[in-house]
């Protein structure tokens, strides 16, 4: 089925997500140290590199998970691709030490099949949503669940009608 599309919007710009990344190192910064970041692609990937930089973490792996085959709409959970044994045997074996990153957490659904691989691992999004907000341990700001965040990956410039065409009459 698919869901009526979200009524509110969250624009993020790249300043912004910076901000907001950076804001979500600072909170890691207490809760390491981390031996590896494991990023959810594809949006973990940008988080992932940018808390990298902050915390001086150079080991750096993937685990590659798709669920929205179309906007706004979640499908099927599919792993692409497995974390490497050698990260996956880091700590205790259950991902102790390993810090997991993603864009945000919507439904939490993503973050519960990556936490199932790591269940001792530490997870973070920038960004949360009710739903997900108990599947992670450190996020920077909480959206309402009718809310869709747009990515400055995902956006481009374009024109906006004044304010003033709506009055027209
Ligand atoms: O909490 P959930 O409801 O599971 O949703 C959150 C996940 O959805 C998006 O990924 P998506 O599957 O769209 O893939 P992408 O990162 O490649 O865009 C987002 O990047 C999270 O990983
Ligand atoms: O609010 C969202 N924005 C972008 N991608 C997403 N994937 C799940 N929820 C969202
Ligand atoms: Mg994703």
């Amino acid at each position: 089925m698919v869901a009526p599309p979200q009524p509110k919007a969250f624009p993020v710009s790249w300043d912004q997500f910076h901000r907001d990344a950076r804001a979500l190192a600072w909170r890691l910064s207490g809760a390491g140290p981390f031996e590896a970041i494991v990023c959810i692609t594809r949006g973990g990937l940008v988080p992932a590199a940018i808390v990298a930089r902050e915390l001086g973490t150079r080991l750096i792996e993937t685990v590659c998970v798709a669920s929205y085959h179309d906007y706004q709409n979640q499908g099927s959970m599919q792993v692409l691709k497995e974390i490497a044994p050698a990260v996956r045997s880091l700590g205790d074996g259950r991902g102790k030490g390993v810090l997991v990153i993603d864009d945000l957490t919507d439904t939490g659904k993503t973050a519960k099949v990556v936490r199932e691989m790591l269940p001792d691992a530490h997870f973070a999004t920038v960004y949360a949503k009710p739903a997900g907000r108990p599947m992670v341990d450190t996020f920077v700001t909480e959206v309402s669940q009718d809310t869709w965040i747009y990515f400055p990956w995902d956006m481009g410039l374009s024109y906006q009608a004044p304010i003033t065409d709506g009055h027209k009459g």
